[in-house]
């Protein structure tokens, strides 16, 4: 196995720093640390935890640049969007800030007997494996609401972004949370599975492939430990003939290009309605040749590199799977290590890897359909459930729809995004288990039932 990871911009090819991984002492020392944590933790009252999102809150306000920096040298995210993402780990602190109390609040429930209630009790030490592809984010939309149940974490983070793992680590500890509270391991995937066997482990969360979701929620399932998958997508984006696309078209880029198109949520396949495909396939190409592509230290930059070079070949790969089977490029396409310009792909049938497989990077497969009908037809063919868009201007008939979408999310005239307020997950193979919002920070509790006879 090997002892190290060594981190790389993707950018600048420059290699930027070799971490040592832990041993397996290590490990023991860090599983126990966060064992005796957990039971001084979960004592504390609501109002210190609430207390302790402030301060964690005030410093990412108060560092966004810096955390957007190491974000943009580990795996390529342009600085703009970098700072966004810092400001929106924020956010989720004021969200909880302000609800945390209510949602763990017990619940009274009137029976027959004297008193009867839920309570909402922490699980214990809880395991997080987690991407690089939002390094803040989604550390922090697992940390805030499962700490703030008065749980502890452990993060296994990406090891390209092993820096920002270490960077999370060190806020909670600035921010004032006890040291075993969150903490970072430094280990590869070999482990996983005796950590997962440990008895200090309660429950797991995985944001990542679905081969990596099939994998842990097995190796959890032997355990009888409870998982919370967030998996890969391939959303639908519906745009049909009344959509007002001078009003959205903005929108519908972003929903594909953002983080260099390297989101679960992003959209991934166009299905657009005859009658107004050419005029769509002519605003969506004019806006996609126009992003400001270059250095991701530029405020100016949209687009830059892929997080790796084996990424963007994969991605390459899948792209020329589909052309063998009769796919177009309409636009882009080229390839230049861990650069892939963006790109517009027509002529897509469901056989191909572009349609049938997530594909993470800025590539659009647009897709011709007749009708409405067939539009959501289209959409729902997928093994996938993450969530889809649908642009048009008469939302009541698109509203019927809403019972006919197996995904987490439905958006109209938005794109899937996710939000501190909503509930954020996926059905099929995107997973299973909700981030965010009230049903995210009750994941990982013992709901209990408490009942006192009279
Ligand atoms: O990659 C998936 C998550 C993206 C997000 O939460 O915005």
């Amino acid at each position: 196995m090997k002892k190290s990871i060594t981190t790389k911009n993707p950018y600048t090819g420059q290699v930027l720093k070799d971490y040592q991984y832990h041993s397996e002492n290590d490990i023991e020392n860090i599983l126990n640390s966060a064992d005796k944590t957990f039971e001084k933790w979960r004592t504390t009252d609501i109002k210190h935890r609430t207390d302790l999102l402030q301060n964690l809150a005030n410093l990412l306000e108060q560092h966004k640049e810096k955390y957007a920096k190491l974000m943009m040298e580990e795996m390529g995210k342009p600085l703009n969007q970098g700072i966004a993402e810092v400001e929106k780990c924020a956010k989720l602190c004021d969200f909880y800030i302000a609800n945390a109390d209510h949602f763990l609040a017990d619940q009274i429930i009137e029976t027959e007997a004297k008193e009867s209630f839920i309570s909402y009790d922490p699980l214990g030490v809880i395991l997080s494996i987690m991407p690089w592809n939002y390094p803040f984010w989604q550390v922090f939309r697992f940390a805030v609401p499962t700490l703030t149940a008065g749980n502890v974490g452990l993060l296994k983070h990406a090891s390209n972004t092993t820096g920002s793992a270490l960077k999370i680590e060190n806020i909670f500890i600035e921010a004032g949370y006890p040291k075993g509270c969150f903490q970072t391991l430094l280990t590869n995937h070999d482990t996983i599975e005796s950590i997962i066997g440990n008895k200090t482990i309660k429950a797991v969360t995985l944001t990542g492939s679905e081969k990596a979701g099939r994998s842990i929620a097995e190796v959890a399932g032997k355990n009888l430990k409870k998982t919370v998958l967030e998996l890969g997508g391939n959303n639908a984006c519906i745009i049909l003939d009344d959509a007002n696309l001078d009003k959205y078209i903005d929108t519908i880029v972003k929903a594909r290009m953002q983080n260099n198109g390297q989101s679960c949520i992003a959209a991934k396949r166009f299905i657009v309605t005859e009658n107004i495909y050419d005029q769509f396939l002519e605003l969506f190409t004019k806006k996609i040749k126009n992003l400001t592509i270059g250095n991701p230290d530029s405020k100016d930059t949209y687009i830059s590199v892929m997080a790796k070079e084996s990424l963007a070949e994969e991605l390459e790969n899948q792209v020329e799977k589909s052309l063998e089977k009769g796919a177009t490029i309409h636009y882009g396409n080229e390839r230049k290590n861990a650069y892939y310009q963006p790109t517009i792909i027509t002529n897509v049938s469901s056989n191909m890897p572009i349609f049938k497989e997530e594909t993470f990077g800025p590539v659009a497969a647009v897709i011709k359909v007749k009708n409405k009908q067939e539009a959501f037809k289209t959409a729902a063919n997928s093994r996938f459930g993450l969530g889809t868009m649908v642009f048009t201007e008469n939302i009541k008939e698109v509203y019927k729809e809403i019972s006919n979408i197996p995904d987490g999310a439905f958006f109209i005239n938005e794109m899937v995004k996710s939000d501190p307020r909503l509930p954020f997950g996926g059905t099929k193979a995107s997973g299973y288990g909700r981030e965010l919002s009230k049903e995210g920070i009750l994941e990982f509790v013992n709901t209990k039932t408490v009942y006192i006879n009279k």
